[in-house]
């Protein structure tokens, strides 16, 4: 006898009822759950479950009666005998879901499964911004391929264009009342089982509004500290209350908080659960992707966030003598991420170059002291990159696609873009491409500055996406009309874009001020676009600076990295790679397939995590 344990169901077809998948809990080969005593009747659709020993085991779907489910239901866990199983079931058709659960098959699986909750303010493809947005949405599905049960957390925004993303999420029926804000919220829950991860949405009026997850036109929303109150408070609540496929995940969950928007989930463990002897058990991580946006509001705020007032503490920040406005101004705050650094069982960030800056004071961010207080307990973790996604070999918003071995697509790619932006057809122009936001972390000040230099005394053609301060926009216009034939400037937010760029330039520059890891530049090696990047944080851990003498003068590298972050420094690592493009093709063909070749997929960083979620519950919590 072996046991299984349901994982979720699902309505198959009106003759039976529902697909039900199981996982083997203890190992052995096993057929299909049937109940000695004969009250369940049960079909198998397809016999494919195998025990991998341990806590793992494989998984299958599998289609029964009505009468079945309900006893199925009453104990999650059922004991089957394979030898029955075997006189009594036929085999049915396949159904459409279990595609889904054997895709992480040539995973690694964990060996210790874990229910993790993943909270995040934006996620690919829903509400995707930036960055934060590309790992909520490809990093859970890694861990769920290892064997990790995972949801996501994050807000439903409604907004018109982005209404039909959240399509085939489907109200679950539970409401939340949340006390904050000096008032009772209700909070419905919208729910999507897709590629092995529950993605849960959080349904307010105040996620129901023109603009991006943050803001709009005219600059981030003001009640922002309440909504994103509103989604750790919904956060904490889900495990407990969402039977997602039939059961809660329950209390023993590991929660990964992104960022100042879930940081007050560690918080609320301490301060509203554990007292009341909930989530005693569980542990949360948290992960940090920017440090520079921590969630500060003023103190008075504090009594507005749903803590007892001997949390205070934990939340509060103090400005420095010189970032005050006037002589009375005592510079008191609340600081939601420092809330999340003192009380969180583990941190981690985007990559280990970023990992260290942090606690240095020029990358601290005024945050340093406290993070090196927590050095044993923070980690950096390369963020990966979604491959289903960015694949040039099947990348559905290129017009040529091209691998490693066929390169020719990218020339074809090339000569698109330039003819989409209206630039000369010039295969042997070096075409420079920049994506991001136009912000003063992505060092847009040394490309506003540097450019009329730059296209002065070099033949190339720039191109440029973003969008958000407004002077460089403008910035943006202004050197289209005056250099017409080398410059475009993309003001704007736009996903087909950024790939054909990726795809179409030659080079890609990221002068970022700091950066926690980029992934930009991973896109770009993986389309043998070279990056040249200013060395810092997961850049400099990312990009691996071009030698050309190295390996008996076969040269190394998949790209340049300048230092230090000025004009001189960015330009002369643009000319060495302009120089490289023109006079020694084939040198530069071996920089595009060392990138095109390394493996930057979750796999690795999941494995990672694993091992972080695995130390946070060796120690007792941290914050009770
Ligand atoms: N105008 C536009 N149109 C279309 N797409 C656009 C765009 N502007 C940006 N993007 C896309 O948004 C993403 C930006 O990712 P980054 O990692 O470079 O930066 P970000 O600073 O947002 O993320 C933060 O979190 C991530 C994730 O941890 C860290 O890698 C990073 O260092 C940290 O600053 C990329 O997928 C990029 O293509």
């Amino acid at each position: 006898m072996a046991s299984v344990q349901i994982l979720r169901s699902s309505i198959v077809s009106p003759q039976f009822t529902r697909g039900l998948c199981f996982s083997v809990r203890s190992g052995g080969t096993a057929n299909f759950p049937h109940r000695r005593n004969g009250a369940a009747d049960c079909t198998a659709l397809r016999e494919t479950v195998s025990g991998g020993g341990g806590g793992g085991g494989g998984r299958s779907v599998f289609s029964v009666s009505a009468d079945a489910v309900k006893e199925l239901e009453k104990d999650f866990v059922v004991h089957f005998n394979a030898d029955q199983y075997e006189k009594n079931m036929g085999i049915l058709n396949l159904i459409e879901e279990e595609e889904e659960i054997v895709e992480g098959n040539n995973v690694d699986k964990t060996k210790v499964r874990h229910n993790i909750v993943f909270v995040t303010s934006e996620v690919a493809p829903y509400s995707k911004t930036g960055g934060l947005g590309d790992v909520s949405g490809s990093l859970p599905i890694a861990l769920a391929a290892r064997g990790h049960r995972v949801m996501v957390v994050s807000p439903r925004y409604i907004n018109g264009s982005t209404n039909e993303r959240f399509a085939s999420a489907k109200d679950v029926g539970y409401r939340s009342t949340i006390y904050c804000f000096e008032g009772e919220h209700q909070v419905g829950y919208f729910h999507e089982y897709r590629s092995g991860v529950d993605w849960v949405f959080i349904d307010h009026l105040s996620y129901q509004r023109a603009g991006n997850p943050y803001g709009d036109e005219n600059g981030a929303f003001g009640d922002n500290q309440f909504r994103f109150t509103l989604l750790s408070h919904a956060a904490c609540e889900a495990p407990l209350v969402l039977p997602l496929g039939g059961y809660t995940y329950g209390e023993k969950c590991l929660f990964l908080v992104n960022d100042w928007h879930a940081s007050l989930v560690p918080i609320l463990m301490g301060a509203k659960y554990r007292p009341h002897g909930v989530y005693r058990d569980a542990r949360s991580i948290l992960v940090i992707h920017n440090l520079s946006h921590q969630g500060v509001e003023p103190a008075t705020t504090f009594q507005s966030l749903g803590l007892p007032s001997n949390w205070y503490g934990s939340l509060e920040w103090v400005f420095p003598n010189w970032a005050r406005k006037h002589a009375l101004d005592k510079g008191e705050a609340v600081n939601l991420l420092k809330g999340a650094i003192v009380t969180a069982d583990r941190i981690l960030t985007v990559s280990q170059g970023y990992a260290w800056e942090i606690t240095t004071v020029e990358g601290g961010q005024g945050l340093n002291e406290l993070l090196t207080s927590r050095n044993n307990t923070l980690n950096g973790i390369t963020n990966g990159i979604d491959i289903s996604d960015w694949d040039p070999s099947s990348d559905n918003y290129i017009s040529s696609c091209y691998s490693l071995h066929d390169l020719s697509g990218k020339v074809k790619c090339k000569a698109d873009l330039q003819r989409e932006l209206g630039l000369p057809i010039r295969p042997d122009c070096p075409m420079v491409g920049f994506i991001g936001r136009l912000d003063y972390q992505k060092g847009i000040d040394l490309i506003t500055s540097a450019m009329p230099e730059i296209l002065q005394h070099n033949d190339i053609q720039f191109v440029m996406l973003g969008s958000g301060d407004p002077s460089t926009e403008y910035w943006m216009n202004e050197m289209e009309s005056r250099y017409r034939d080398r410059f475009r400037g993309w003001v704007g937010f736009d996903v087909s874009v950024s790939h054909r760029i990726t795809a179409g330039c030659d080079i890609l520059l990221m002068p970022s001020r700091f950066e926690p890891c980029g992934l930009n530049q991973l896109y770009a090696m993986r389309y043998g676009t070279v990056p040249i990047v200013h060395r810092t944080g997961g850049l400099k851990d990312t990009v691996e600076d071009f030698n050309p003498f190295a390996d008996e003068g076969r040269g190394r590298g998949t790209g340049w990295s300048f230092s230090p972050l000025s004009n001189e420094s960015m330009i002369q690592s643009l000319k060495f790679a302009i120089e490289t493009y023109k006079h020694h093709q084939p040198t530069w063909k071996g920089i595009m397939k060392r990138g095109m070749s390394k493996d930057f997929t979750w796999d690795h960083a999941a494995e990672q995590y694993e091992q972080v979620i695995g130390w946070a519950f060796i120690d007792p919590p941290y914050s009770s």
